[in-house]
């Protein structure tokens, strides 16, 4: 398998390369900057990103970049016919619809977390929240100092199953000076701290007991296994958008 990797001098570029070598997966770099690329790894410019596609055989391509960057990385698979990987997150709605309009001519799979393990948070949030009616429910979200978005892309995909779960609509983030919880507020608290790879904690209370259900990625390297695994299952599938849900139930 070959992957074009965006973004490849940040934070989750550089990991899927390691994870790629390590896997023996091909990669070529996409990159503004990239100085001190291995020698193993052939990188291209973003502008040149469309011919590269069309010129190697790329099976996939995984982006881990900012909003605006990845929709014209999108574009680009578009172009080429390239299926693509989207682990972005802070999307706006427009961006999202020019996302799925891309999934009608090309396999689009974007996730706001490729850990499994925030895959078996979300159904088991959905579960309290269906079962604990009434109850209080808080989320709290824990990230490095380096996340731009906030709140995470994963505490908005939990805020939003709670809310399907839930008769609570009303999201108050942080709270401050004297105003007591109303019925049907979820609170939505981030924290911005060091190198914290990333931490995801929903609360529900009620009925004096208190049920805590956590995630915590202890390494970047669980985020860029399951973007490579969705890569590889997502090559030759036909056109349309796709969950990472989708690639664990199969693999
Ligand atoms: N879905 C998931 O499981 C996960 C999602 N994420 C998300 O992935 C994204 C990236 O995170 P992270 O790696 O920490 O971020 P970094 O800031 O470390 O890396 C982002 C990289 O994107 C590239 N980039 C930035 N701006 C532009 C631009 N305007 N045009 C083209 N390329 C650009 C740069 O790479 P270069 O200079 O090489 O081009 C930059 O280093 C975030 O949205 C984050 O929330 C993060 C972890 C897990
Ligand atoms: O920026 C990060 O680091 C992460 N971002 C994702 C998100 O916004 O949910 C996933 C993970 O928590 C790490």
């Amino acid at each position: 398998m070959t992957v074009a990797v965006t973004g490849a001098s940040g934070r989750m570029g550089r990991t899927i390369l390691e994870l790629a070598s390590d896997r023996g997966v091909e990669t070529i770099a996409v990159s503004q900057t990239f100085t001190d690329v291995d020698e193993a790894v052939s990188t291209c410019k973003p502008e040149t990103l469309p011919s590269v596609l069309a010129e190697r055989s790329v099976d996939a391509l995984i982006d881990f970049t900012v909003p605006a960057a990845s929709v014209e990385f999108l574009d680009a698979c578009v172009e080429t016919e390239t299926p693509a990987v989207i682990g972005t997150t802070g999307f706006e709605a427009s961006e999202l619809d020019r996302i799925e309009r891309a999934s009608d001519v090309v396999p689009v799979l974007r996730a706001a977390n490729f850990a499994r393990g925030v895959q078996g948070l979300l159904a088991l949030v959905r579960e309290a929240a269906g079962a604990l009616p009434g109850y209080d429910v808080e989320l709290t979200e824990t990230h490095h100092n380096g996340k731009r978005d906030a709140p995470s892309g994963t505490a908005n995909t939990l805020l939003d199953a709670i809310e399907e779960e839930t008769d609570a609509t009303e999201r108050v983030y942080g709270r401050d000076g004297i105003q007591p919880r109303n019925d049907g507020e979820i609170g939505v608290h981030v924290l911005r701290a060091g190198s914290i790879r990333g931490e995801h904690e929903v609360v529900f209370a009620g009925n004096d007991e208190v049920l805590t259900l956590t995630h915590r990625a202890e390494s970047r390297r669980v985020f860029a296994a399951g973007a490579l695994d969705a890569a590889a299952w997502l090559h030759g599938r036909e056109p349309r958008r796709y969950t990472f849900s989708e690639v664990i139930a199969d693999t």
